[in-house]
């Protein structure tokens, strides 16, 4: 028998929601339902401060799907929604700026003093290559990283840290990260099939976020570095509002129609109040290997008058190197494999940058310009 969502929203409806009377279908906290096959997935959306008191409910609603005849798995967790988030208590990191104006205070994670996100307006940047090698070069500044790959739809963390293998359980549904070169990480690419991910989709790619952020046992942690999923779109959006971001980090190439999306990505993250740590420049220019000529193939330079243009930090300018994607997408990246080259050494003065701002509490303030008169 093929499994309907009105045979999960029938057993839903048998289950009080989270005021103790209505009953869960009717409660108005389900997200979309999605059934895939004979597996069902969907959350709840709770006030963050009574997601504990409500892990009951949670689980309640789990075990009533799968006592439904045909269905093989589901998985339900709780989500923030907007208004519990608002009320929620303020542990954000301490070094993190007054929440802009339609940012709302989520609570932090303990143990970890700044989340920043890496984002890119279009796909195909270089975003996940240059957050893993941020995160690296992050660690070699001596700090204690973490890695969450929020690309729900294509994650790259498992292959970029030559990453194999399934997250021990902790203790209840708390998962233990994968260590990769002394990085904490995490990945959907862990938990589901390579095909899973491509349902995933608005509420329950927040959902999917939201679990691998809080239920993880990430442990202490200077930065945390979010691989954002590639785009400006509401799944994207949502992210930026939900997760407690201290900054955010731009990827870009130098051409033109990169640079209008990475504008749109910096416009998307300044709508939600969370603050730009910079524009990195990817694949800026390509040096010969055999000539030493350097060719500036899209241009380059772009990004960094456009950070200029909308008054945010420029990072940094990272080659086009084939050496940089060799080892990217063989599992080791260059940061930590060949740490005295001079990618390497781009990459550390970038994380530099990017943890001055974070320690100084100077987050996406652009550096004076000196006049000189
Ligand atoms: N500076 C670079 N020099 C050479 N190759 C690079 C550089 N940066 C990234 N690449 C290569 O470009 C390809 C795309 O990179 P990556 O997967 O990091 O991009 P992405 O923006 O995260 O993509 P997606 O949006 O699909 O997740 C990879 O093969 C990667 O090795």
């Amino acid at each position: 028998m093929s499994v309907t969502r009105e045979n999960v929203l029938e057993r839903l409806a048998r289950i009080p929601g989270p005021d103790g009377r209505t009953p869960l279908a009717a409660s108005g906290v389900l997200s979309e339902i999605v059934v895939h096959g004979s597996k069902v997935y969907f959350s709840i959306a709770v006030d963050p401060a009574r997601a504990g008191a409500l892990e009951p409910l949670r689980k309640a609603a789990e075990d009533a799907v799968k006592a439904i005849p045909g269905v093989e798995g589901a998985v339900v967790s709780l989500t923030a929604d907007a208004k519990g988030g608002a009320a929620a208590p303020a542990a954000a990191p301490a070094a993190r700026p007054a929440p802009g104006p339609q940012q709302t205070a989520k609570p932090g994670l303990p143990g970890v003093k700044h989340i920043i996100a890496v984002a890119s307006g279009k796909g195909g940047v270089g975003k996940s290559t240059t957050a893993s090698n941020l995160a690296l070069g992050l660690q070699a500044l001596g700090l204690k990283v973490g890695v969450l790959d929020a690309d729900i739809y294509g994650p790259s963390m498992p292959k970029l840290f030559s990453l194999k293998g399934k997250p021990k359980l902790k203790s209840g549904r708390i998962l233990e990260p994968l260590d990769g070169y002394g990085v904490a990480v995490m990945s959907i690419g862990f938990l589901v099939d390579e095909e899973t991910p491509m349902i995933w989709r608005g509420p329950m790619v927040m959902s999917a976020i939201t679990q691998m952020l809080r239920e993880v046992d990430w442990g202490t942690l200077d930065v945390l570095v979010v691989d954002m999923p590639p785009g400006t779109g509401d799944a994207q959006l949502t992210m930026a509002q939900q997760v407690p971001l201290a900054g955010a980090v731009i990827v870009s190439t130098p051409q033109d129609l990169a640079l209008i999306d990475a504008r749109r990505g910096v416009g998307m993250f300044e709508k939600v109040g969370v603050p730009i740590l910079g524009v990195i420049e990817n694949m800026s220019y390509f040096v010969c290997p055999n000539c030493g000529t350097r060719h500036d193939i899209f241009a380059h330079g772009g990004a960094r008058d456009e950070a200029v243009k909308l008054g945010v930090p420029f990072l940094g300018e990272v080659p086009l190197a084939m050496p940089i994607r060799e080892r990217a997408d063989a599992g080791l990246p260059i940061v930590v494999t060949e740490p005295d080259g001079v990618h390497a050494r781009l990459y550390r003065e970038i994380a530099d940058k990017v943890w001055r701002q974070l320690d100084s509490g100077t987050v996406g303030r652009p550096a004076p310009r000196i006049v000189i008169e």
